[in-house]
């Protein structure tokens, strides 16, 4: 069994600049110039823990290749891929379409290595070169929408990938479960009418974006009931999560019996990230990836490829990569010296508002046939 894992370093140069459109620099309202909130830091320190642990020992090395305009295409409009293009060949870059997505210069040709990343790790699971893989890229991709970037995302990487999987690689059936803590909004919105492709978001109530991911966003036409939302309440922890992947995530897996799972898996569910309230620990995520990974022994041979998302505590976010990532591989897990502190929190254990509303979602895993 081998754990494909994909990083390059030219994914530290995309280039957020400072806060510029999100709480950025405005001495007149008090703010202050401040690096970006996705900054090349957290991705930088999962790598360099996962090579100091000497995990990398134990990993196959995925080289990334650029996603072609064509695959772009696939899921994006023209009108959005020349956009990216034009803005990339302007001195200080351009913004993925939101306001507060910046990229620098050259930042198209990064953005299409992510997406690229992501193909490439999907490839090497397909094609049984490895058993799962984790593509450690950046910028993230599950908030873009078709016409559009958003929430730091340029280009919808894993649905670039999902779609290649599809009509490429022959892959018919594909699940993503999307453990970022932020709503994956984009994902959804492209396999929205497919019952082909089942997408299941469990992500922190209504943090963002906005009005996105209520658990009666369930999929329309053909895709009926196979999109599921998991909207856990602000402070869920190791408990509530576990509880959800056991009542809602791997049920639906079941009845859905995928030909390949793909995670976006982003770490902003940590007890310590700024952009959301949850209480995940490294034990967490762990177990999480260990529930995913019977079911895909279940299910798919195993197949399982991940696609980094976000998280954005530079000093926690890394022994929650490397949790998951020792875990795709079988690997001895190395001490999370955070453990003690986040694991005793009042709260990780399931609180009853949090099994109601898992209750309730688990209630639609029914209308999967
Ligand atoms: O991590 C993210 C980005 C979320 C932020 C985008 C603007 C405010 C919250 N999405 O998964
Ligand atoms: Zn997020």
């Amino acid at each position: 069994m081998a754990t494909g894992y994909l990083y390059h370093e030219i994914f530290g140069w995309h280039d957020t600049g400072s806060n510029a459109g999100l709480f950025g620099a405005d001495p007149a309202a008090g703010l202050q110039p401040y690096m970006h909130l996705e900054n090349a830091e957290t991705k930088r320190r999962i790598h360099e823990l996962i090579v100091v642990s000497g995990l990398i020992d134990r990993l196959e090395r995925v080289r990334p290749r650029h996603a072609s305009e064509e695959e772009i295409l696939k899921v994006h409009t023209r009108d959005h891929l020349e956009r990216i293009q034009a803005e990339s060949r302007w001195p200080k870059g351009g913004d993925a379409g939101d306001g507060f997505s910046p990229f620098g210069k050259g930042g198209y040709e990064i953005a299409a290595l992510a997406a690229g990343g992501v193909i490439t790790m999907v490839e090497a699971v397909v094609s049984g070169d490895v058993t799962n893989g984790y593509a450690l890229v950046r910028p993230p991709g599950h908030h873009a929408v078709a016409g559009s970037g958003m929430g730091f995302c340029v280009f919808g990487n894993l649905a670039i990938a999902a779609r290649h999987a599809r009509d490429v690689l022959g892959v018919r059936r594909i699940a993503v479960v999307d453990w970022d803590v932020h709503h994956g909004n984009g994902t959804q919105s492209f396999f929205y009418g497919d019952p082909d492709v089942l997408t299941i978001s469990l992500h922190q109530d209504n943090c963002f974006p906005p009005d996105s991911g209520a658990l009666t966003e369930r999929g329309d036409g053909a895709g009926f009931g196979y999109a599921l939302n998991v909207p856990l309440p602000p402070g869920t922890g190791d408990g509530g999560y576990l509880y959800a992947m056991d009542r809602v995530v791997a049920p639906a897996l079941q009845r859905f019996r995928p030909d390949l799972i793909l995670v976006a898996s982003g770490f902003d569910g940590s007890a310590m990230d700024p952009l959301a309230r949850q209480l995940l620990t490294s034990e967490g995520y762990r177990t999480m990836t260990r529930r995913l990974m019977e079911v895909a022994e279940d299910l798919c041979g195993g197949r399982i490829a991940m696609s980094h998302e976000g998280g954005y505590n530079p000093v926690y976010v890394p022994f929650c990569g490397l949790a998951v990532i020792e875990t795709l591989a079988g690997a001895e897990p190395f001490a999370d010296p955070f453990l003690p502190v986040v694991s005793g929190m009042a709260g990780q254990d399931l609180q009853p508002h949090q099994k109601a509303l898992v209750d309730e979602v688990a209630a639609l895993v029914g209308d999967i046939s």
